[in-house]
Parts: C-alpha cells; sequence; structure tokens
C-alpha cells in the first residue's frame, strides 16, 4: 500500500536536504509537513521555543519521549555541546528505524542514543545502561496520557536533580490536563506556559517548561 508517511518524510529529506548539515534536515521536513502532509513533529514555531530552552539549559544529559521520526531529535541534538548526548525513547520500531536515518542524514548520530523500547520499561534502567545520574533536560513528547505516570517514573528513578528542566509538548493540543495540573500544583515544581501554535496550523497550542526543584 506504498510508503507510510514516516518515509514520505524520509524521502523529502533525502531530496531536499545536505547530508551533514542539521537546519537542512529540519527546513526540508518542515517545508514537507507545512505544504504537502501535515505530521505530528514539534515543528518551526514551536521548535525556536524549545531551541531557546535547550540552549539556555545547555544540558550534559538530554532525555526525549517520543523519537517518532527524529525531527525534535535533531533539534536538540544539534545544539549540544560536544561530549553530551541525547538518548531519545521510541517503541515502534518502523519509526525508530526511519528516524535513525534522519538522524545520520543530519550526520547527528554520534550525539544520540535512539533506544527502541516502551518509556516505562527503560526509564529505570537509564543509570545501570547508560552511566545516567541524571537528566538536565527531558522533552516530553509521546503519548500524552504517559507525561504524569513517566515523569512520576523519572522521579523516583532518582533521574531529577534540583534544577532539572522537563519541557512538554502539546499541553493544549491534543492537550495534557493532568500533567498541567500535576507540575502546576506540585510546590516541587516551578512551571511556565509558552503560547504558540499547532505544528503548522494556526490553532492554539504550547509547550510547557517544568523546573524540577528537588
Ligand atoms: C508510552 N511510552 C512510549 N515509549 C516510547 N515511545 C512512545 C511511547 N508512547 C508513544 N511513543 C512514540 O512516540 C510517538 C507518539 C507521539 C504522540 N504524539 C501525539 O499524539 C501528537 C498529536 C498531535 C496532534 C494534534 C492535533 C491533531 F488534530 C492530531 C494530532 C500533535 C503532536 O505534536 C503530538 O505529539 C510515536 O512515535 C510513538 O511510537
Ligand atoms: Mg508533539
Amino acid at each position: 500500500t506504498g510508503l507510510s508517511r514516516p518515509q514520505r518524510i524520509l524521502k523529502a529529506v533525502q531530496k531536499n536536504a545536505t547530508k551533514g548539515n542539521p537546519e537542512s534536515v529540519i527546513a526540508a521536513i518542515d517545508h514537507y509537513c507545512r505544504h504537502s502532509e501535515w505530521a505530528m513533529n514539534v515543528g518551526d514555531e514551536k521548535g525556536l521555543i524549545l531551541d531557546s530552552v535547550v540552549t539556555e539549559v545547555n544540558p550534559s544529559t538530554a532525555l526525549e519521549l517520543g523519537t517518532y521520526c527524529g525531527y525534535s531529535t535533531v533539534r536538540i541534538a544539534r545544539l549540544l555541546s560536544p561530549g553530551t548526548k541525547l538518548i531519545t525513547l521510541e517503541f515502534n520500531p518502523d519509526y525508530a528505524a526511519i528516524a535513525r536515518q534522519i538522524i545520520a542524514y543530519a550526520g547527528l548520530q554520534d550525539k544520540v542514543i535512539l533506544v527502541e523500547g516502551p518509556s516505562g520499561d527503560l526509564i529505570p534502567k537509564m543509570k545501570q545502561q547508560h552511566g545516567i545520574k541524571s537528566f538536565d533536560f527531558v522533552f516530553l513528547d509521546h503519548w500524552k496520557d504517559r507525561y504524569v505516570p513517566d515523569t512520576k517514573l523519572l522521579e523516583e528513578c532518582g533521574l531529577l536533580r534540583k534544577g532539572s528542566v522537563l519541557l512538554a509538548d502539546n499541553v493544549i493540543c491534543p492537550g495534557t490536563p493532568e500533567y498541567l495540573k500535576y507540575v502546576r500544583n506540585d510546590p516541587r515544581y516551578e512551571s511556565r506556559y509558552f503560547k504558540s501554535n499547532l505544528e503548522y496550523t494556526k490553532v492554539e497550542d504550547g509547550l510547557e517548561k517544568s523546573v524540577f526543584l528537588g
């Protein structure tokens, strides 16, 4: 039945981007998803907010929940300092295979560790498998009803430290009401909403930035 949407996105990257140039990979995906077919990448508008938070945090250790095609993986990894890595978790093997190719096309394979599997199983293994003490930065962009359980799991596994920054996509659309309640009502978090638009549309969406106070 032809190519999948992620496969069509990969083809657009191979056709329109320059190997080893992350900016051109980002631009190729944004152009394709704005003009040809919508896809659930964080996109160019919310992407600028993501860039500014990553640049401000300048994380030594970073985690992404929900790789999909690797668009935000490329956005984050291109900003990391030399020697630091982004761990990204994806449980759909087909999406993971496309993401690996897009990350490699951007030339960022040495800055990214893509782990295939469900976040609920993988988060408890982060210390032992990847020598992680704690995460400076976490980008949440996977199933929206998993933001709260996975945040609690990160806390329980001792993977958040004083100052760790959580950045959550789609807190308005599709919406993550339970997560907003959690991070806004819990005194251990200092939360702030960055108003924006749903990727490639005029519909409101935004990112919630929450600093863990320990
Ligand atoms: C639960 N644990 C998990 N562990 C590892 N990977 C997981 C995962 N859950 C989901 N995933 C993966 O993350 C990705 C899922 C993302 C879910 N995102 C959305 O549903 C989403 C949806 C929209 C959206 C907005 C409006 C609309 F009309 C339709 C869709 C916009 C977004 O920006 C979104 O992020 C997939 O690649 C999936 O395989
Ligand atoms: Mg999203």
